[in-house]
């Protein structure tokens, strides 16, 4: 998976989506009008299951996060008075900013751990930081005034670490694209956007669709674990057993074993060994013809092509040994890391990045009447031992 696709389908895939729910939303807000009431009890309820939700599947940091805007929304709309939020808007905004910009560079951990003082004591500091920084900013306002330039009023000042946090965040969401992240990310804009420009969204509706989205997240999230491999990005056995149940009666399963990995590991390490069998996956991947590519297992890989013969896929699965075939794979080399940029350019010049190639042997099997699907699979089996026992490098029936 390129790094484009990744931040297109883990980063701005997601920020589209609320975007065009809230436009969506502010469209039809006359309409949503009669719902008030129901509307304004929504975060409360889906707050709550998403810290459930969150918190049982390990997702700490969007557990701690609803848990906060449960928190604060409680605050706005049923402890304080609209003139106690005018007097602190800036430090919540601000402290609110530091504390969901910070758990984008923290990690999920335990609840019921020592990790959970450590976020409380984090959440302090933000907060107590916000208040310094206001403060000081309020304070020292004639003399900041005098020594910066024109456009560095107060209250660009004052919110200058959150624009730096969004920023920041912003970058990492790009760099290390994955869905709690954008979720966090979300966050952030979302609490800006309630302080800066509050005509824009209402509180509730805010709420309502980040809790909706840390439910989806999670879920989306656990899905993915479960049913993808982590190395290849394939989709995993389970997933394979998962499709089984919906195919038909015609269909063709191939078995994908890598020629000599066990050498290839003992010589080059486990790590070339895994890089090559990414590499190899995202060949067997790009199989045409409609089949479907799962990591069984180890070096071996399945192909369901559902409705089709085994005379109609040969020429798929040719495809596919020959592309790895003639893949020449650069490897990354470790030792490049430690080097000096000099003596790097030096092997450059010199031409010294090693390439390898592996070879893949297929074996195929069709559907037949009466038959399970695991006795179908054992037959291609077998096709893949002959084309081994034949010389590998080949796709065998
Ligand atoms: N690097 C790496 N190696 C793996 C992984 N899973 C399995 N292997 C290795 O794949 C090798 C499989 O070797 P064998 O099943 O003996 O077969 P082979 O060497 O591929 O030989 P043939 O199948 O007979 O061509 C073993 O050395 C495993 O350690 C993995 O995730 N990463």
């Amino acid at each position: 998976m390129s790094a484009f696709y990744h931040s297109c389908r883990y980063f701005l895939l997601p920020v589209l989506f609320v975007a065009g729910a809230l436009a969506a939303i502010s469209f039809y807000q006359v309409n949503l009008q009669q719902w008030q009431q129901i509307i304004d009890q929504l975060p409360y309820w889906l707050l709550t299951a998403a810290i459930i939700i969150a918190l049982q599947f390990n997702r700490s940091r969007l557990g701690y996060l609803a848990l906060l805007l449960l928190g604060y929304y409680f605050y706005s709309t049923e402890l304080a008075s609209s003139a106690e939020q005018q007097l602190y808007w800036q430090q919540i905004l601000l402290g609110g900013g530091l504390v969901i910009s910070w758990f984008a560079f923290i990690k999920d951990r335990g609840v019921l751990s020592p990790h959970f003082f450590i976020r409380l004591i984090g959440i302090t500091v933000c907060m107590a930081a916000s208040f310094f920084w206001v403060w000081f900013n309020t304070e020292y306002q004639q003399q900041l005034d005098d020594y910066l330039p024109a456009n560095g009023q107060i209250n660009f000042r004052v919110l200058l670490p959150l624009y730096l946090c969004v920023s920041l965040v912003w970058i990492l969401g790009l760099w290390r694209a994955n869905l709690v992240h954008t979720s966090i990310f979300i966050s952030l804009i979302l609490w800006g956007a309630h302080f800066l420009a509050p005509e824009l969204v209402a509180l509730s509706i805010s709420m309502t669709l980040l809790a909706a989205l840390y439910i989806l997240t999670v879920l989306s999230d656990s899905y993915f674990l479960a049913y993808r491999d982590e190395l290849t990005g394939l989709a995993s056995r389970r997933a394979l057993f998962n499709l089984v149940l919906s195919l038909g009666r015609k269909y063709s399963v191939a078995m994908v074993d890598i020629d000599h990995f066990k050498k290839f590991n003992d010589t080059y390490g486990h790590d070339v060994g895994d890089q090559v069998l990414k590499l190899v996956a995202s060949k067997i991947a790009a199989v045409r013809g409609g089949g479907k590519a799962f990591r069984y297992g180890g070096e071996e890989f399945t192909i369901i092509f559902s409705r089709k013969d085994v005379q109609s896929v040969l020429e798929h699965l040719e495809a596919v040994r020959e592309a790895v075939e003639d893949y020449d794979i650069v490897l990354r080399d470790e030792q490049r890391k430690s080097q000096s940029k000099a003596t790097r350019s030096k092997d450059q010049s010199r031409n010294q990045f090693k390439t390898v190639s592996v070879t893949i042997s297929i074996g195929v099997a069709e559907h037949e009447n009466g038959e399970t699907f695991e006795q179908t699979m054992k037959r291609s089996d077998q096709a893949l031992y002959k084309a081994k026992k034949k010389g590998r490098n080949q796709v065998c029936s």
